[in-house]
């Protein structure tokens, strides 16, 4: 579940410099594949350039999910994931700052491919960046806390675009660490959060 790889600050940055940029066009492309009124012929003329390049990277690959890779130093490599994953073109991907009290934040923007209500974000989606963000905050060490219960509140539709979200531990009871969290749009507050965050059995002290 979570991998050590040894290797180092070069390495990772070669990885993601490889990586990422292929996940961004990939991004590109579903945004592109939702919104394009383009003639029927172009349309099969790049779904067969699409399949031939997914054969091409299929080539060689690893079996299952990429998993939490993390480096001896503790960097960590959640490269698959659905809300930050640098390799995966269905995260947004959010870049979730800390700040010294513990406060965890991110802007981000969500566009055609998160929509629900029309022009709006899917509500599961909503869930998807808090859960995520929420969950980070519950983790500040080298020890994850796993969402055991995430109440959500939309106080009204999050409209799709650039948008901030904040998350902060309200109490810590033994295994139990209790957050609360915001999505907000430049009006303000669309969605708020409280989750129970717990340490499994297998990561207790
Ligand atoms: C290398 C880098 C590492 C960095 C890590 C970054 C990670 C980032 C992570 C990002 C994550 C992103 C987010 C994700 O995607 S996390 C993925 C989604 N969540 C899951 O898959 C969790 C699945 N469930 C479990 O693994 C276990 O059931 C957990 C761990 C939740 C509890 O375990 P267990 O079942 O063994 O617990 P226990 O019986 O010992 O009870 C202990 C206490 O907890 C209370 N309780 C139990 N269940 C719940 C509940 N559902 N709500 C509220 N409270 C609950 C219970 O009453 C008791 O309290 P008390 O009676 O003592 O007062």
């Amino acid at each position: 579940m979570f991998t050590l790889e040894d290797i180092d600050g070069v390495e990772i940055d070669r990885r993601a410099a490889l990586y990422g940029p292929l996940a961004d066009a990939v991004r590109e492309l579903i945004d592109a594949t939702i919104r394009t009124e383009t003639d029927a012929d172009v349309i099969r003329d790049v779904e067969a350039t699409v399949r031939a390049a997914t054969t091409r990277l299929r080539d060689r690959q690893i079996d299952g999910a990429y998993g939490v890779r993390f480096t001896p130093d503790g960097t960590g490599m959640p490269w698959g994931n659905a809300v930050v994953g640098l390799r995966n073109p269905i995260a947004p991907p959010l870049d979730i700052e800390r700040d010294e009290d513990g406060r965890h934040h991110s802007r981000f923007t969500l566009g055609a491919a998160y929509e629900g209500p029309p022009g709006h974000v899917h509500g599961g989606v909503c869930a998807l960046v808090l859960d995520h963000l929420l969950g980070m905050t519950a983790s500040p060490g080298d020890k994850p806390n796993f969402t055991g219960t995430l109440t959500l509140r939309y106080r009204r539709a999050t409209p799709l675009g650039p948008l901030h979200a904040e998350a902060r531990i309200d109490r810590v009871e033994g295994v139990k660490t209790f957050v609360v969290g915001t999505l907000s749009d430049a009006e303000g507050v669309t969605v708020e959060a409280e989750g129970v965050f717990i340490t499994p059995a297998w990561a207790r002290d």
